[in-house]
């Protein structure tokens, strides 16, 4: 494991949501748990008018995950926590001098011995992403003449491949690739990096993993929740945008990756850029047409409540045509993936929250048993992203008795029957990544570049053509068209809301 080093954490957008719902939080967890260095504060910036007392308290309010901790046993903690706790407000002016900026960075560096090493994260609005970096490279402050420098980057990474290709070109002038850091929460969950533990600390998977033996692959992403308070950004961003380009293509990656050397960050990287640029690019309408579907949320009642539909949500336009479910079917042009489908849906207002990957394996090539009963012949690996992390596999048994009659069983795990199941949150584990300067789990822009590219054809033709906007009731699995996409294989998978849910062959009930 790498050291961590003393530091200082200066957060750009300290008076934000980000920083108080999951950034803050996620840093005293890491105090709670004793992974921060000895030296180390950190220094929140934005323009608001802040005392550090007021950054303190605000941050202790809106986050509920603090506020439980004002008192009790980890009082102690807190207060120390909040101690380490800084604020500096910048001018209004985007192009404003940062040397006010760099003198209140120099006395803290001096006072509390963060070594000269800084991380810079960027959680402001993505417009002011470039500006800031501009900022601190004219005050010397990505140089690392004495002490090391680090930029994490929010998402949305880019709007589009030119933008985000504008927008690497535009950080790289001010940082070196090394020192930048793409952030993608999803990188951060346990279950995430397990696909990779899964696949290659195994040898009974691998083997199978490939054309030879894998009938189709389906991806579900779905969150029961709606656009909340962010519709202002949402109706800009969409479904495609705002979780496939990124967190769902990270996972694509990791199952259709090829083994790397090693896991080192680079050998890993370079993995999953192939792969992603081995996606084949949809680009006339027949194809999109037939492999891409959105939608929107209407209005329904959910539990005797009325949930509003999605053009009804605040800062969103009434005759918005961006899509809070998106559907994608689609082939990875390589040796080992020729010919099989992949199957990807992500939405918002569905029946659960769940995120998981289902491998559909193929049916024996020769039936012995085919009057025996069993209705889906394929066996499956499920592996359960959240929020009940897990894997189960579904394999047919005998069922006692005379003849041979099969059913299905499951073989399982959980995360949560591990004695020490203590699961940092993502933010709380990339965020210690970055403060010991591993990049593993951070996106390279390459990766996010041939992300985009695979998703700009796509987002073009919803843009320009007159592919339909289906609508769904908010609380249901999408539109019934999406079952088109899967054409043949019956439906989607709706999964239950837990793994354990999952029907298997049941011997006692
Ligand atoms: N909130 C979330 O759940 C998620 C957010 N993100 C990303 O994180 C980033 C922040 O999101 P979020 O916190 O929700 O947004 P907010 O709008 O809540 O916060 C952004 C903050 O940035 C500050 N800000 C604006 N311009 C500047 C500037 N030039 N310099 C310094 N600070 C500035 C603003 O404060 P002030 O006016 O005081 O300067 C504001 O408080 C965005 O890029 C978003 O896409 C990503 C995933 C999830
Ligand atoms: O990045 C985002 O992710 C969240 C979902 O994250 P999860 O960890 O709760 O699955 C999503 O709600 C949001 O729209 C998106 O910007």
């Amino acid at each position: 494991m790498n050291k961590t080093e003393n530091q200082m954490l200066i957060i750009f957008g300290a008076s934000g949501d980000l920083t108080a719902r999951k950034l803050i939080p996620a840093i005293f967890d890491l105090a709670k748990g004793g992974h921060l260095p000895e030296n180390f504060v950190v220094l929140g910036a934005s323009r608001s008018d802040w005392t550090d007392d007021e950054f303190r308290k605000n941050v202790v309010t809106e986050s509920k995950h603090l506020a439980n901790h004002v008192d009790g046993p980890t009082k102690k903690v807190m207060q120390d926590f909040c101690d380490r706790l800084f604020y500096h407000e910048l001018s209004s002016d985007q192009d404003s001098d940062y040397s006010p900026l760099k003198k209140r960075i120099d006395a803290l560096d001096n006072e509390y011995g963060t070594g000269g090493n800084f991380i810079f994260y960027l959680s402001t609005p993505p417009s002011a992403y470039e500006p800031i970096a501009k900022s601190l490279y004219e005050q010397g402050l990505h140089a690392e003449t004495n002490g090391w420098r680090r930029l994490i980057v929010e998402k949305p990474f880019g709007y589009s491949l030119k933008t985000a290709k504008a927008l690497n070109q535009a950080l790289q002038q001010y940082f070196k690739e090394p020192q930048i850091f793409r952030i993608d929460h999803y990188l951060g969950k346990e279950t995430v990096q397990n696909l990779l533990v899964t696949r290659f600390a195994n040898s009974i998977f691998e083997p199978l993993w490939n054309r030879n033996y894998i009938h189709h692959v389906e991806i579900t992403n779905a969150e029961s929740g709606g656009v909340e308070k962010r519709g202002g950004y949402y109706d800009k961003s969409g479904a495609l945008r705002d979780m496939f380009q990124s967190h769902l293509l990270q996972i694509v990656a990791f199952i259709i990756m090829e083994p790397p050397l090693n896991a080192n960050a680079e050998e890993i990287r370079n993995e999953k850029l192939k792969a992603l640029k081995s996606l084949r690019i949809m680009n006339d309408e027949e194809t999109l047409h037939k492999n891409t579907i959105r939608a929107q949320y209407i209005s329904s009642i959910i539990d005797g409540k009325k949930v509003k539909g999605y053009r009804e949500e605040e800062n969103v336009d009434p005759n918005s045509t961006t899509e809070t479910f998106a559907a994608l079917k689609f082939f990875v042009d390589n040796w080992r993936w020729a010919d099989v489908p992949f199957y990807v849906r992500t939405a918002k207002r569905m029946p659960t929250k769940v995120t998981e990957v289902v491998i559909h394996f193929k049916t024996p090539h020769h039936q012995i048993f085919k009057d025996s009963g069993l209705q889906n012949k394929d066996n499956k690996l499920i592996i359960r992203i959240q929020p009940d992390e897990g894997i189960l596999i579904k394999f047919g048994v005998k069922v006692p008795g005379q003849g041979f009659k099969v059913e299905r069983a499951n073989l399982d795990f959980y995360y949560s029957s591990l004695v020490e199941n203590n699961i940092m949150e993502a933010y709380e584990r990339l965020l210690l990544d970055a403060m010991q300067g591993d990049a593993t789990l951070y996106a390279r822009a390459d990766e996010v570049e041939a992300a985009w590219e695979f998703v700009d054809p796509i987002l073009n033709y919803w843009a320009t053509s007159d592919a339909k906007v289906y609508g769904y009731s908010a609380g249901v699995w999408g539109p019934k068209n999406a079952d088109d996409l899967i054409d043949g294989l019956g439906m989607w998978r709706n999964p239950s809301k837990n793994l354990a849910d999952d029907a298997g062959f049941c011997v006692i009930c």
